[in-house]
């Protein structure tokens, strides 16, 4: 019988692409799902990994990648929900449709996909099956500039909680919750010294710690519902 996919939303760039091809490197079949085509995604196929459009902006989006995700796969071996629009927040008349968005990539893509996906982690004849939400350090702390795209993310975190309760013990959930992992395009020395003196240990590690979080959790039988920090020590600066 073949190995179960791991699935991980937004695998086109950065953390999910690096984790998509670190799971490959050590055997594991990927799918990744993808806004945007890009000639990155070619690479990503060549390497074996199935690649899915997917649009979390609407509902309509959310249910049309999950009819096509079980045309893929009768079954899966974790979801990683990686996804994510780190957008500012807008005032005037666009405030709440930005909100609402952010709402729906955040916490309606992760609910309903856990929800219609159930019967897919449950088909996988491996012992373990994983959700992993991946959040953000702000949920703890809140953001001036980013308060929806902040209380997105503390729904997703929350959300972790109501499957590991539910999903028990068939299927673990966790979450990770990252800060200052990678820098953006256009970020210039002085934002990245700034960003480095926020935490301890001083440094912007890039992508390798997270899929070291992932990996631990997809390797670990008795961790559920818990959020991972994956943050430098921020709490002690
Ligand atoms: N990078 C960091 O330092 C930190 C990251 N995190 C969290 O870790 C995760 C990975 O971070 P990072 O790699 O920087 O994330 P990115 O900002 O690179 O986003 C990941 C993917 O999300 C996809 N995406 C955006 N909007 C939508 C949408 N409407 N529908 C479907 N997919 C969408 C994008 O797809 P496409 O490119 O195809 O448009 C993108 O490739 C995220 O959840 C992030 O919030 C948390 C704290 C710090
Ligand atoms: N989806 C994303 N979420 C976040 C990103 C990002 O690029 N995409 N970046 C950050 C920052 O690195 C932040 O941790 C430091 O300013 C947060 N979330």
């Amino acid at each position: 019988m073949s190995a179960s996919p791991i699935l991980i939303t937004g695998g086109a760039q950065r953390l999910g692409r690096h984790c998509a091809e670190r799971l490959v490197d050590d055997g594991h079949p990927v799918i990744v799902s993808y806004r945007r085509e890009r000639p990155e995604l070619d690479v990503l196929r060549e390497r074996g990994i199935v690649t899915l459009l997917a649009d979390f902006a609407t509902e309509a989006g959310i249910l049309d990648f999950l009819e096509r995700l079980k045309k893929e796969t009768t079954s899966l071996r974790a979801i990683v929900h990686n996804a994510s629009a780190w957008a500012p927040d807008v005032s005037g008349p666009e405030a709440g449709e930005n909100f609402e968005q952010l709402f729906r990539i955040h916490m309606l893509a992760p609910y309903l996909i856990n929800l219609h996906a159930r019967e897919l982690l449950e088909a996988c004849s491996e012992p373990h099956r994983d959700i992993v939400h991946l959040t953000d350090y702000v949920v703890q702390k809140g953001s001036r500039k980013h308060a929806a795209y902040a209380a997105s993310k503390a729904g997703l975190d929350n959300l972790t909680l109501s499957f590991a309760a539910m999903y028990a013990p068939a299927i673990q959930v966790n979450a990770i919750a990252p800060a200052m992992i990678m820098l953006n395009e256009g970020d210039d020395e002085a934002y990245a010294e700034k960003a480095r003196a926020k935490s301890v240990m001083e440094m912007i590690p890039g992508p390798g710690v997270i899929y070291q979080s992932l990996r631990y959790l997809l390797d670990n039988r008795y961790v559920t519902g818990v959020t991972l920090p994956v943050d430098g020590g921020r709490h002690l600066r």
